[in-house]
């Protein structure tokens, strides 16, 4: 081969390189870049370990019983996924139902919408974002209402996110995010006109904790809505597959133990809320939530093979490759989940807090 044929064949193929990890690298427009990847709050080198710690709460069940482990571990997750979810799916971490005709963007933004309309809030009033991501949610919810939203979130390295995100956007005079633990938040009693928290109870360890927590927060009379993630009426506990794949949801999604749909209500009704309407949304005649994670595929792969070389050449840390191995299984079992209709990841419940403690 002359020098020429040479030159040229290796400017393809750093040209295709470049394509491959640098245009094509966020899966979702305008994502996060794969060059980007890191460890969130922890150091590169960390990474590895820290993967390998947050499978050890696993291998100790009792561990991960005990309340006071679980926000630690939800945040050495978080700090290992949040750049994956960003760069792979966008900044709002949840599902939503397909809608035929409708980008993934705006399902996801109507979905986050409906939340903030069933509780009823007017410009101006106060809200309360019970574990809110690198708030995708809190965004559309503050620019459809006008509602003040304070985000609370365990990840510090989210909060950060959030915060870049919310002045980028220019709703940081609307949105507000604090770090901290929602099963104990720095928030004085009655301060809420209003409370809602997608996918996120689900990390609680007793849902009776969280949902007392943001009673105590609420105003009297102001409304909460959740979409909470369940095992539904399908799920038969002596089957091995089902189990199986309930079991790989919580291992691939940091949940303490996934509950049924029959505990949402009961629990709401425990802590004094009076429950307004309870009704799963990934039910017919919504279309598939699943349908998004499937159709990923092609592109999960790829992925894949752009994590393996980031690494490799030392630009993402080395447990990044374990980090998105795992989720690329997690996808798999979501899928089967949503496929065989036992397990739902938005049970949505509206509950009120009474105007008299009594009522
Ligand atoms: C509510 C929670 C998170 C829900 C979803 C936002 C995430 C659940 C599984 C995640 C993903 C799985 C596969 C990844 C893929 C292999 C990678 O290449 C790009 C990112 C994924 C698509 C990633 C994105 C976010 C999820 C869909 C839980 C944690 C309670
Ligand atoms: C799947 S994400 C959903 C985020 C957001 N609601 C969204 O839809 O984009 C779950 C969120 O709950 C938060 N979370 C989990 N346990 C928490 C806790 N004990 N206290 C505060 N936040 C918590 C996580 O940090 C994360 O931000």
């Amino acid at each position: 081969m002359d020098s020429v044929a040479l030159y040229c064949t290796a400017g393809l193929i750093a040209g295709a390189l470049y394509w491959f990890i640098c245009v094509l690298g966020p899966a979702e427009r305008k994502g996060k870049r794969a060059l980007d990847l890191s460890g969130g709050s922890i150091s590169a080198e960390n990474v590895k370990d820290n993967y390998n710690q947050y499978w050890s709460f696993f291998r100790r069940p009792k561990e991960i019983e005990s309340a006071e482990k679980v926000p630690d571990f939800v945040d050495t997750f978080y700090n290992l996924v949040t750049d994956i979810y960003e760069w792979g799916w966008g900044q709002s971490f949840h599902f939503s139902p397909h809608i035929p005709g409708k980008s993934h963007k705006d399902a996801t933004r109507i979905h986050e919408e409906m939340a903030v309309d069933l509780i009823n809030v007017k410009p101006g009033q106060k809200i309360l974002d019970a574990g809110c991501g690198v708030g995708g949610p809190m965004r559309a919810i503050a620019a459809h209402s006008k509602a003040q939203v304070t985000g609370i979130t365990i990840n510090e390295y989210q909060v950060q996110r959030a915060k870049l995100h919310n002045k980028k956007a220019g709703l940081d005079s609307l949105c507000n995010v604090v770090c901290g633990n929602f099963l104990k938040m720095p928030f004085d009693e009655n301060t809420f006109d209003g409370a809602y928290s997608i996918e996120a109870t689900c990390h609680a360890p007793k849902l009776e904790e969280v949902y007392s927590e943001i009673f105590r927060v609420m105003k009297p009379g102001s409304l909460f809505v959740s979409y909470e993630w369940v095992t539904t009426e399908k799920y038969i506990d002596e089957d091995e597959e089902h189990k199986d794949v309930i079991q790989g949801i919580e291992r691939g999604d940091a949940l303490p133990g996934l509950r049924s749909y029959k505990d949402i209500a009961a629990t709401a009704k425990k802590v004094g809320f009076e429950v307004v309407k309870e009704k799963d949304l990934a039910k017919p005649p919504s279309k598939p939530w699943w349908s998004r994670l499937k159709m990923g595929r092609l592109a999960y792969w790829r992925n894949h093979v752009v994590v393996v070389i980031l690494s490799a050449i030392g630009v993402a840390p080395k447990g990044t490759v374990d980090v998105h191995k795992m989720l690329f299984k997690t996808a798999d079992y979501l899928t089967r989940g949503g496929e065989t209709g036992i397990f739902s990841p938005m049970h949505m419940i509206l509950c009120r807090k009474p105007e008299k403690a009594s009522e």
